[in-house]
């Protein structure tokens, strides 16, 4: 081997979907197996299920108290009681117990006077048949407790149970092998070596194997190796009903699963329109699926929804999936090209009674995207783009009351906002915090076209030298707020033993610098202290390279792509950086007045007014919050 395979195809996702299901479908067969009745939550029944016995399964008393003949009670009314013997007119019953004849009513234990041991007055006559359940009330022997293929909740375990259903007939679920592939992939409990990658993926595909109703089997990784991987295959394919091989998918030298596929059985696609997801190979193998999946994660997740759920659900004679669709206005212009279906991840929130989607980043390596994102806007094959401001369909995972009850902050990054919103879902459940980063200035726009609650700001005015106000004085008509938020530290992120011997702005001009984007605070206060120095920032190598965080500008210092990056503390210390104070700034949230009484805003106020906070800001470093969570309303 050791060929580049340069041969993938372009195939529309709908189109491969047809192609592979038609290909399967007198392949897979829908069996069923009897399991007993406690274990079959989430399985799909096979045929109707009808109950065994009634329940009750005897007239039942309905309350505490005494069954009587209702006959012999007619006549007793306020004014002229009846009195009552005991085992002549009526016997003591709990609820539950069984009323049996001559007895034919209960009265309630309140509406009974006891005279002596034997010997009840009551003031009312008893109804026939009231306060009993009669017979088959809830459940009648031989009727159809759940229909077929139906898929089993707790409720349903409760009246199969009552109905005398102890053992039920189910859709015997698929059983997958996934195969790991790649020589660089090592168990996540190993030490990793230089170009070692922890094997995540099988165990995300495990989980989603079991969440769609299958059940999986999770080999350890195979290194690139052609026999390996067909032996590994092939023995597979006799005990199970699904196989997926990971990684390997595509064009490189070492991407052996399409030939191993084609020398095992034959390929019906390899390569299809969408984005993230191109490589993915459909093929059958001894009358059974196989699908190769590409190694990167998110285009590994979307192959999965794409292509290996649908087929899960074919063993149950479905096909398909359902999605959960919203429409939202889109916060962000986006490209797409026309070779493929994209699938952009989104956040989502509600402001202002609208739903806004911003669009995250869209590279398949990068997998916290898919953890922060609520759903995904899937742009068509034959769609160049959408413009800010449409309205896009969204494919929701999050639910709609989380999301309604989201506080949706857009603007400049700082560590604290994961705590503040942390804190925030711990003390009041059931409120989330999601935030955004897009520098302060993308932040204060986003506020302007109604995508925020409150917006993170450091914005120097050059001019007069204070933070935040002057620009919210300058961008907004509507009445506006700064809820104070943080002294911090911003310096310069040098490496450990500061080797290049930086002492300040000055020397940046000899070094490889790394900036923040446009808008930001950070870059702000940076071309401020530069034209106080007069340093032509073409001088600095880096200044057009930008990282969008203080996390990832100090990442790329502590692995040595850059020498220098201005940041905060916090960032430098996180990453064992070390730190020239430049000087301090404020970081403050800019919030519209009309936002100040959301729930969700005064439980962020609570956050960043308390010891919780502060004892967490003490630990990080670098910073000073005597004011956090006051408020001051701009005039
Ligand atoms: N010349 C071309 N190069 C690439 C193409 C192409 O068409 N022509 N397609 C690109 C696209 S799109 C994708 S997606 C990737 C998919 O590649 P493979 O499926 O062959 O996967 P690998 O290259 O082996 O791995 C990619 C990436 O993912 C990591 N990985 C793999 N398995 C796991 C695992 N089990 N857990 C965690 N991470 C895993 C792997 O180490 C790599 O970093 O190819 C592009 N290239
Ligand atoms: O198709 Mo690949 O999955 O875009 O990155």
């Amino acid at each position: 081997m050791g060929k580049r395979n340069l041969y993938l195809n372009n195939t529309p996702v709908e189109e491969a979907r047809i192609i592979y299901k038609n290909a399967l479908k007198d392949r897979i067969k829908m069996e069923y197996e009897e399991i007993p009745t406690e274990q079959s939550l989430g399985r799909i029944t096979t045929e109707a299920v009808f109950a065994l016995c009634s329940s009750p399964m005897f007239n039942a008393a309905a309350m505490d108290g005494i069954a009587v003949i209702a006959e012999r009670t007619k006549g007793a009314i306020e004014r002229e009681p009846l009195e009552l013997k005991k085992q002549e007119d009526f016997i003591i019953v709990d609820t539950g117990d069984p009323v049996k004849y001559p007895y034919d009513a209960v009265i309630m234990a309140e509406d009974v006077l006891e005279i002596d041991e034997s010997t009840v007055s009551i003031l009312e006559a008893a109804a026939p048949w009231q306060h009993i359940r009669p017979v088959g009330e809830d459940i009648v022997c031989g009727e159809m407790l759940l229909a077929s293929m139906h898929k089993i909740r707790p409720i349903d375990i409760g009246v199969l149970f009552s109905g005398g259903i102890t053992k039920i007939k189910v859709v015997k679920q698929p059983k997958v092998a996934i195969f790991p592939t790649g020589t660089e992939i090592i168990e996540p409990e190993s030490e990793p070596k230089e170009g070692d990658i922890l094997e995540s993926n099988s165990r995300m595909f495990e989980a989603m194997v079991t969440s769609y109703g299958g059940i999986a089997h999770r080999f350890p990784p195979i290194e690139d190796d052609y026999e390996k991987i067909k032996k590994a295959v092939s023995d597979a394919l006799v005990h199970y009903d699904i196989v997926i091989i990971n990684a390997g998918s595509s064009a490189g030298t070492e991407d052996y699963t399409v030939h191993i596929l084609r020398e095992l059985g034959k390929v019906l696609v390899h390569g299809v329109a969408i984005k993230p997801g191109k490589p993915v190979i459909l093929a059958v193998a001894k009358d059974k699926p196989v699908i190769g999946l590409p190694g990167y994660p998110v285009s590994a997740y979307i192959g999965f929804e794409n292509f290996v759920k649908p087929i899960l659900t074919m063993f149950s004679g479905e096909y398909g999936y359902e999605s959960n669709q919203v429409k939202a206005v889109l916060s962000k212009r986006l490209v797409s090209s026309l070779k493929h279906k994209e699938y952009v991840r989104v956040k989502v929130g509600e402001v202002g009674g609208r739903l806004v989607a911003s669009p995250l980043s869209r590279g398949a390596g990068a997998a916290m995207s898919l953890v922060r994102a609520d759903g995904f806007c899937v742009i068509d094959q034959n769609c160049e783009g959408i413009e800010a401001g449409e309205s896009v369909t969204v494919e929701l995972y999050r639910s709609m009351s989380e999301i309604r009850h989201t506080l949706v902050s857009i603007g400049s990054h700082d560590l604290i906002l994961d705590l503040i919103g942390d804190l925030m879902s711990f003390h009041d459940p059931g409120i989330y915090m999601s935030s955004t980063h897009v520098g302060s200035m993308g932040g204060l726009m986003a506020l302007k076209r109604g995508e925020a609650h409150m917006v993170p700001i450091h914005l120097l005015d050059e001019e007069s030298g204070v933070y935040n106000l002057p620009y919210l004085v300058r961008l907004f008509q509507e009445p506006m707020s700064i809820i104070k938020g943080v002294k911090r530290i911003q310096g310069l992120m040098i490496q450990k033993g500061n080797p290049l011997n930086i002492k300040g702005i000055e020397d940046l001009t000899r070094c490889r610098y790394v900036n923040r984007q446009r808008g930001a605070g950070t870059r702000v206060l940076f071309d401020y202290k530069l034209k106080l120095l007069g340093i032509d920032p073409l001088l600095i190598t880096g200044y057009g390279r930008e990282a969008a965080t203080h996390m990832a500008a100090a990442a790329l210092v502590s692995s040595n792509s850059a020498d220098a990056a201005m940041g905060i503390f916090a960032a430098a210390n996180a990453m064992g950086l070390e730190f020239l104070p430049i000087g301090e700034e404020e970081y403050d949230f800019a919030v519209p007045v009309k936002y100040l009484d959301l729930p969700e805003m005064l439980s962020f106020i609570r956050v960043l007014k308390g010891e919780e906070l502060h004892h967490r800001m003490d630990q990080i470093g670098g910073y000073q919050y005597d004011l956090a969570g006051e408020i001051q309303y701009l005039s």
